[in-house]
């Protein structure tokens, strides 16, 4: 393949961008020219100063074409054009051959959460001495166990799993399931009957295909969904919405059950505790770059 790169002014980025589309280029994008230079320019405001203008002064703007005839031609026929006054071709290249699929999954290797319990990607070998496995792509919802407050959730279903023993985690709800990860995880250590719930509803569908895909049963869907109490509340959200959820995730939970909270900010331990005071006592369990674990029994 081969790209043909422009400079462009700002005003000129977006009919520069749809000529391209009209000549078939495969991709367009965009970027500042003078990224890392001293010509650089926020893009944001400073408080009480006028707003910037939107865009770069000067952007790079690459189209990707299938030959390099086509992203000549294309040069060609731009240079002609009354709106490429101001713009300036950089130059043709050939973009050397990648296998992108290869590269886009070496950037997702098995990810360990205890000894024995891991998240293995789909074109993974489990690694020696993964006993609980969780099998896991990245796609469309948040979960792949990349992110310290999903591990942290995850470590504490393997400790708790581990201390219940044959009880289990008991009835479990995931509220903000994502790709329903910790739903998925939960399961493998003995929870049953499990709902998954998200206000998103491809969050919804990545879970239940997960849940196929790692031979689970659980029950997927709108936050309605979850009714009645649970043994285990699970709930990786964020500080905001967690607070403002303190008084219905607390009523799904059974007494001497255990609610799990994540999402939130070392700084941020205070006004949890705060919000949740009138139900629970909440206390920090865990701790990984920043983020905290935090924990209530019902
Ligand atoms: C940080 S992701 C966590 C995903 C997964 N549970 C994990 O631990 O990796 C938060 C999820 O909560 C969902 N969410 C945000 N606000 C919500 C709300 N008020 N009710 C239900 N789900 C919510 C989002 O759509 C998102 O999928």
């Amino acid at each position: 393949m081969f790209e043909l790169k422009l400079l462009c002014p700002e005003e000129r980025v977006e009919v520069v961008s749809e000529a391209f589309d009209a000549l078939d280029a495969l991709s367009v994008s965009v970027e500042d020219a003078d990224a890392q230079t001293d010509a650089e320019r926020a893009l944001f405001g400073e408080p009480g100063m006028p707003a910037p203008r939107p865009g770069w002064e000067r952007s790079r703007v690459t189209a990707l074409f299938a030959t390099q005839p086509a992203a000549e031609e294309a040069a060609r026929l731009l240079a002609l054009q009354d709106f490429f006054d101001g713009c300036e071709i950089l130059g043709v290249t050939a973009v050397p051959e990648q296998d992108w699929v290869r590269l886009t999954q070496s950037q997702f290797e098995p990810v360990p959460i205890t000894g024995d319990f891991w998240i293995v990607p789909s074109w993974h070998e489990p690694p020696p001495g993964a006993i609980r496995t969780i099998r896991l792509d990245p796609g469309l919802a948040f979960g792949t166990g990349t992110h310290p407050t999903t591990r942290m959730c995850l470590r504490w279903i393997a400790r708790q799993g581990a201390q219940a023993g044959a009880a289990g985690l008991g009835r479990t709800l995931d509220y903000g399931c994502g790709s329903g990860i910790l739903a998925i995880g939960a399961a493998r250590f003995g929870a049953a009957p499990i709902d998954a719930v998200d206000i998103d509803p491809a969050a919804v569908q990545a879970t239940q295909d997960n849940a196929r895909a790692n031979g689970v049963e659980l029950h997927a869907g709108l936050p309605e969904q979850a009714q009645g109490r649970y043994q285990t509340v699970l709930a990786n959200i964020l500080a905001t919405p967690l607070k403002v959820l303190a008084p219905l995730l607390c009523a799904h939970l059974a007494p001497g059950g255990h609610l799990v909270l994540a999402g939130i900010l070392e700084r941020q331990a205070e006004e949890l505790q705060e919000a949740y005071a009138p139900f629970v006592r909440l206390a920090v369990a865990d701790s990984e770059d920043g983020w905290i674990l935090m924990v209530a029994q019902g």
